[in-house]
């Protein structure tokens, strides 16, 4: 994987590409390397379409020059736009061994394959004017688009857009994936991602969302040393059996749901224990066997709801925040720090806003804020999942399946990171390997499914994982 699958921000690449300078390596080596591979993709994806290259100041242009000239050599019909002089001195180099067309902005017309080389880490302030009026003539009138390491106009450390940005068939990045590569809006425009290894290896404390192996029970496990997962149900019953069985599918052995006693269990092995007031439950919950608490989905956010969200935050057990509780919850997070047992909090982007007030543009950066002012594990869902810990770690994971927008998904996810909470006792691996269990079973469970068939298709993801 790029850069071990470190993530780097452009200060951390630039920082990366000192470390190899001071190594003996040189930038119009780099360049070279980065250039190079980036064209042999380009080559191998698409051979002899007709390429129109555009090539700005920096070196994100001198990239597109060692393109242009590789692509050449290997026979495709390439032509070079440059939008200014190179200002460095690797892309002046670049620039004098091109042997090919060099057209003005005015002069150039579109080809059927446009490859970006405007701007890639050091775009500064949005792209405008002329430049920006020329770059979607050129870019909308291609029938492929390529950039090379990021679209030009995306913000590097966010993935935000500082002007309109074209839709892409295919990315490369360079050396490393940088967060706008993992990051909405900028990783929905990108098309297909593939990074070009320079001999970047630098670490970092942000890292992409791996694989992570899950051991099989034990001969000698048995149900409460695999954990004893508690859902505290609340008004709207499905969302606590829908979490209550994605626990017993994730690793749980055992897995109880504290409830009215109306309520029905789901299934004939998960067991309800009735509570109908917040005494019982406090008292039902003292249960020395109880793993892992999982309170928000289907709780409700009235005056009963929040006596039982205080009841469960007055334990002193791990617990895991979703949903409803996260809104109860609101801005009042330092009630969880200072905490001896792990909590992790998994607030999609609106529960998310009412939890941190908002204001932070990296997602990245305000997972990883919220994670150290709570002393939560911070899972912050969308297609772009970041996962943070209190101490500045972060987990980007990568989009599967966009099948995953439907209501219930985000109450299995929970009822998941409880179950590997049990079996891990880390709520940061557990919240890793729930992620990535649940992304693997939706895009096994393929297109249209629902919550129920999501369940079903757990198995076969940590099948993946033994
Ligand atoms: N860091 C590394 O190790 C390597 C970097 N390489 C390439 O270098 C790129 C970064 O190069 P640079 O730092 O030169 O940055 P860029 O080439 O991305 O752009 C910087 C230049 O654009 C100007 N600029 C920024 N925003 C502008 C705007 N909106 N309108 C007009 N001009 C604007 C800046 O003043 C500067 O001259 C990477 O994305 C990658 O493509 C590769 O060559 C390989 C090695
Ligand atoms: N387009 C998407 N691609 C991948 N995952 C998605 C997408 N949209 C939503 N998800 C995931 O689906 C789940 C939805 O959770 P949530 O919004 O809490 O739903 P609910 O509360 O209805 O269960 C989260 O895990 C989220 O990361
Ligand atoms: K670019």
């Amino acid at each position: 994987m790029l850069n071990n699958g470190h993530i780097l921000t452009a200060a951390e690449m630039q920082e990366a590409e000192q470390h190899l300078i001071a190594n003996g390596s040189s930038v119009i080596a780099l360049m070279d390397r980065a250039g190079s591979g980036a064209a042999d993709y380009i080559w191998r994806t698409a051979p002899h379409i007709p390429t129109l290259v555009i090539c700005g100041p920096g070196n994100n242009g001198g990239d597109g020059y060692v393109i242009a000239q590789a692509l050449l050599e290997k026979g495709a019909i390439v032509k070079i736009v440059a939008s200014a002089e190179p200002s460095t001195d690797a892309a002046k180099t670049a620039k004098s061994l091109w042997q090919g067309v060099m057209l003005s902005l005015e002069e150039a017309e579109p080809e059927m394959q446009f490859v970006d080389c405007l701007f890639g880490t050091g775009l500064t302030r949005p792209v405008s004017g002329n430049l920006l009026k020329h770059y979607h003539r050129l870019s909308n009138g291609a029938q492929r688009r390529v950039a090379i390491d990021l679209p030009s106009g995306i913000e590097t450390d966010t993935g935000s857009r500082l002007n309109e940005v074209s839709n892409y068939d295919l990315t490369i990045a360079l050396g490393a994936y940088k967060p706008a590569h993992y990051l909405n809006p900028a990783a929905a425009l990108m098309g297909d991602r593939v990074g070009v290894d320079i001999g970047v290896r630098s670490v970092s404390q942000t890292k992409l969302l791996a694989r992570r192996t899950i051991a099989e029970p034990g001969k000698t496990d048995h149900k409460y040393s695999r954990g004893l997962v508690a859902i505290v149900a609340g008004p709207m019953k499905g969302a606590a059996k829908l979490s209550a069985l994605a626990a017993q599918r994730s690793g749980a052995g055992y897995v109880k749901i504290f409830a009215g006693s109306d309520f029905e269990s789901p299934n004939h092995s998960i067991v309800t224990v009735p509570c109908d007031d917040v005494k019982q439950l406090r008292a039902k919950l003292a249960d020395e066997r109880i793993g892992v608490i999982v309170i928000g989905p289907g709780l409700g956010r009235d005056s009963n709801a929040k006596q039982l969200l205080d009841a469960v935050l007055e334990i002193e057990k791990p617990v895991v925040l979703d949903a409803d509780a996260l809104m109860l919850l609101g801005d009042e997070v330092h009630r969880l720090q200072g905490r001896s047992s792990p909590v992790a909090m998994t607030p999609h982007s609106g529960e998310f806003a009412a939890l941190s007030g908002g204001g932070e543009s990296s997602k990245i950066y305000a997972s990883v804020k919220l994670a150290a002012q709570s002393g939560a594990v911070v899972v912050h869902k969308g297609s772009d999942t970041v996962i943070a810990n209190p101490m500045g770690d972060a987990v980007v994971a990568q989009q599967t399946s966009n099948w995953l927008s439907t209501a219930g998904t985000g109450d299995i996810l929970a009822g998941m990171i409880a179950a590997r909470f049990t079996n891990e006792k880390d709520m940061f691996l557990a919240a890793q390997q729930g992620q990535w269990l649940h992304s693997r079973a939706a895009s096994l469970a393929g297109p249209s499914f629902s919550p129920e068939i999501l369940i079903d298709h757990i198995a076969k993801a940590i099948q993946e994982c033994l």
